[in-house]
């Protein structure tokens, strides 16, 4: 579905854009309400919705091994893993050519006998599901008709997205089946699971297990807790999770996967994993070195709008987002936008994943050059032609003080593998002011005044 013209695009929808009339468009959750903040397993999705490839991630990886003379230590291609030709062949047919930095290290000793524990971190989209997805095809007997691995995950649509990786993995292996134990699964006391592996929430695991005894947790062979931070945020999880390990079998094989590593994860990891080998990516670090940063004087908000009509032509040559403080202030700016014929996207709290996941994918099609969103979209977007960023609004945090953190999320993504990148921060008092201020003095790098009636200027700077 191609925008016209002159169209906000909402999820996937068209609307026109008429001051007040897009919320009625706008989702609500089960009880009627707005949703708002972007919980981190929704953040996690959405990332998941719109990845289409790995995460460049240059950084080394840590491995603290009980045994660092392993021979296995680390492969360069899916050939040294010896795995079955059937799983060979669906891991080529993924498009996997090499093993990412995560699965060079992880994967031997997730496949390598004596089975070994292991606790792995490295950031979102770096490989981790494929690997563990992997593992888990490989352990099974597929002539035993029962759970063999059993992989658990905070919710329901993350249970989905790894059944999928399976699926595919598992392509050429049809002998090998998937079972969800989520929400709304159906198994009926009395009957037991016949499939060998099992993906679910950690409550409905539990049911499985203990209410219904739909299959025997004593035979699982390899156990694998995904998203470890995440889980520990979701309430009850984290005793569940607890209380799941306990019921395997001393021998079980048990990974725990996370992408950040607070402390709270850290303790929460090693009581779940006995004995673990523990594998840390670097963060690839966001930076401004390549990023030129400019800051633009306004009067209030008519006269931000005027400047940003007044450099749009420059945002449009390649792609560009444009962040607000709030949702209200996003909506207008789409619709003052609209009515001077500007085809532009809206990315706000307001819809669901899937309506955010259309919306990034649309604009990384190019379909639409420039994104107004909020804070919603600082993180996790990973659009590689956005060059130019501007901040509407500056972000602040609750004190109204400069939020450092959130500018360089919101700007680092431009300059990327040493890609240039421009920032334009419209200021519209001594406030702002001082804000870009704090900024400068944070990052230690200079936001240069901009005139943007001075179109000369504006061409030099871009050139
Ligand atoms: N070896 C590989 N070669 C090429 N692409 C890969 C490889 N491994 C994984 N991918 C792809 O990279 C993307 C990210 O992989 P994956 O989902 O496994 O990362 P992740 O670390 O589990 O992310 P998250 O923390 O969000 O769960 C996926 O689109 C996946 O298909």
């Amino acid at each position: 579905m191609d925008a016209a013209p002159g169209r906000i695009v909402i999820g996937c929808w068209l609307m026109d854009a008429a001051p007040g009339r897009a919320a009625d468009w706008l989702p609500v959750d089960a009880d009627g309400r707005r949703a708002s903040v972007m919980a981190p397993a929704e953040q996690s999705l959405l990332n998941k919705l719109i990845r289409h490839n790995l995460v460049n991630n240059q950084n080394q990886v840590e491995v603290l091994q009980r045994d660092p003379s392993s021979p296995l230590f680390s492969v360069k291609t899916f050939e040294e893993l010896r795995l079955k030709p059937q799983l060979l062949q669906g891991v080529y047919n993924m498009g996997f050519n090499r093993p990412s930095r995560i699965q060079e290290n992880a994967l031997p000793m997730m496949l390598a006998e004596p089975y070994q524990n292991l606790i792995a971190q490295s950031q979102s989209g770096t490989g981790k599901t494929a690997a563990f997805s992997l593992a888990m095809l490989s352990h099974v007997e597929p002539s035993n008709k029962w759970p063999q691995c059993l992989c658990i995950t905070p919710t329901y649509e993350l249970a989905l997205q790894i059944g999928f990786v399976i699926t595919q993995m598992g392509k050429f292996y049809p002998e090998v089946q998937l079972a969800y134990a989520v929400r709304g699964s159906r198994v009926p006391r009395g009957t037991l699971v016949e499939q060998q592996i099992v993906i679910g929430t950690p409550g409905t695991v539990l049911d499985w297990a203990l209410k219904l005894k739909v299959f025997d947790p004593k035979k699982i062979r390899l156990f694998v807790l995904d998203e470890a931070d995440i889980m520990i945020g979701i309430q009850g999880h984290q005793d569940q999770s607890i209380r799941i390990q306990r019921l395997l079998p001393k021998d079980c094989q048990m990974l725990l996967l996370s992408a950040t590593f607070e402390e709270s994860v850290w303790r929460f990891a090693k009581r779940v994993i006995p004995d673990p080998i523990i594998i840390k990516l670097k963060r690839e670090e966001e930076t401004l070195e390549t990023i030129k940063q400019f800051y633009v004087v306004c009067k209030e908000k008519e006269d931000k709008f005027t400047a940003l009509c007044n450099i749009y032509g420059i945002l449009t040559i390649a792609q560009a987002m444009i962040f607000c403080q709030t949702r209200s202030m996003a909506l207008w700016l789409c619709n003052r936008l609209f009515k001077e014929g500007h085809q532009v996207a809206l990315l706000s709290g307001e819809l669901m994943v899937e309506q955010r996941a259309a919306v990034i994918e649309r604009f990384r099609d190019g379909k639409e050059k420039v994104l107004v969103t909020t804070n919603v979209c600082s993180r996790g977007i990973d659009v590689e032609q956005v060059s130019i960023v501007v901040n509407f609004d500056l972000p602040v945090d609750r004190d109204g003080n400069a939020d450092n953190e959130t500018y360089l999320h919101r700007i680092g993504r431009t300059g990327r593998f040493g890609k240039r990148g421009f920032a334009f921060n419209l200021v519209d008092s001594q406030d702002s002011m001082d804000i870009i201020n704090q900024i400068e003095l944070h990052f230690g790098r200079k936001i240069l005044k901009l005139d943007t009636d001075d179109l000369d200027e504006l061409e030099r700077i871009m050139k």
